[in-house]
Order: C-alpha cells, then structure tokens, then sequence
C-alpha cells in the first residue's frame, strides 16, 4: 500500500492568522503590545509556536531566555486552543487531492508538530478527520519531526509501509523528517516563499493541489 503523509500547518491548511493572533494575545496577558503581524510574519507562523514567540520578544528587546518561552508557551497554547478556526482555511484543492489519492488507492495520513489535541481539534472542525487513516503530533512520541519516528508511525498507522511513502510539507523541519526517513519529499509552493522553498532542494514542488495524485504517482510507480 502506497502512503501520503501530510504536514499540517502551512501543508494542508493556512493556520498562521490564528496563530499570530495567539501569540499575540499571549503577550497581551504580559502586558506587551503586539508584535506579529499577519502578512509579515507567515514564514515565523508555520515554523511553529515557539518560533513565533522567540522573535515577539526580540523584538521587544535583548534578555529573554528559554525558559521566557518556555513559561509563554502554555499560555499561548491555551489562547490559540480557544481561537483555532477563526481565520484558518484549507488551501485550495486540498480536500479534493487527498479524495483523489485515496480513490486511486493510496493511503493518507497526518505528521505534524502541533500537539496532537489541538491538530485533531483542528482537522474535526476543518472536517478533513475522515480523509486521513492517521494522525501523529508533537507530543504523540517521545520525539517529535525531524526525528523519523513520527513520521514512521503516521505511516503505520494508516496502514501503510514507510519504504512505500512519501511526505508533503513545507518546511526544513520536513525535508529533514523525510531524509531522516530515507524517502521522497514533496514541498509546496504555495505558502510565503512561493517557489522559494526550492533552496530546501525537495524532490518536487507542489504548485496547487490539483497536481498531486500524479505527482504522487510518479515518485511512488
Ligand atoms: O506547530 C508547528 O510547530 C508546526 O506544525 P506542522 O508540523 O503541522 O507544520
Ligand atoms: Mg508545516
């Protein structure tokens, strides 16, 4: 069984609105102005939470450590919970490619490094819950993306073979996951870098969608 694990944010859906607006109203309760903005601050949005809090407070000045984050994190965890559908919406196509791949008898699945509570919150209010055969987040394992891991247990657990997969995401940390993995990734072009992302030398960009089941098809014969 051939298997298509997708990342989440900035993969399958454009979540950085309502990220930004966590983070943002994360610093609000430390009493600072916001610091992310929505257009400017996407490429910071899909590398995850921490990211995003690491450059609000250098922005706010020099001093902050680890452990600053580390006490923001929950906070902006519990906003961004309570907040995480508000502007975020599937990119155009997804819905259809993933039907498509299934229909042609691939297996899909979910690796993301959101925590897993929020992500499946995310695809049951998306309604994409039932278009994928698993799903592993940042806190599913011990380890979360790069390390392989994760990635071999979304695949498993779609019922698929990891030698037989290939991964769709949009970062660094993905092409990471997928070399650690030893197998194929695909990167979109359809997030802030654009076409961009080929510095991350994927072994294909994804342009829309609408291209995937056979682009899937060819580096999964
Ligand atoms: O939340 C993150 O750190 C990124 O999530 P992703 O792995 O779905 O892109
Ligand atoms: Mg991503």
């Amino acid at each position: 069984m051939r298997t298509v694990v997708f990342d989440l944010d900035g993969t399958l859906a454009d979540t950085s609105g309502d990220l930004i607006a966590a983070a943002n109203a994360c610093l609000a309760t430390a009493g600072h102005p916001p610091q992310l903005d929505p257009a400017q601050d996407m490429l910071t949005a899909f590398a995850g939470g921490r990211a995003m809090l690491r450059l609000a407070l250098s922005r706010i000045g020099p001093g902050w450590t680890e452990a600053d984050i580390d006490a923001h994190f929950p906070v902006f965890l519990q906003a961004y919970a309570g907040a995480i559908d508000v502007t975020t919406r599937l990119y155009p196509g997804a819905v259809g490619a993933v039907e498509a791949l299934r229909s042609a008898g691939f297996t899909t699945a979910i690796c993301t490094n959101k925590p897993e509570g929020l992500a499946r919150t995310l695809c049951q209010r998306l309604g994409i819950t039932d278009l994928f055969g698993a799903l592993v987040g940042a806190d599913t394992l011990p380890v979360r993306k790069p390390d392989p891991a994760p990635y071999r247990a979304a695949v498993q657990g779609a019922g698929g073979d990891p030698s037989r997969s290939i991964l769709i995401g949009d970062t660094v940390t993905d092409r990471d996951t997928a070399r650690a993995a030893g197998v194929p990734v695909v990167l979109v072009a359809f997030g802030p870098e654009g076409a961009g992302v080929a510095r991350l030398a994927p072994d294909a960009l994804l342009a829309h969608y609408d291209d995937l089941p056979a682009l899937a098809g060819r580096l999964l014969p």
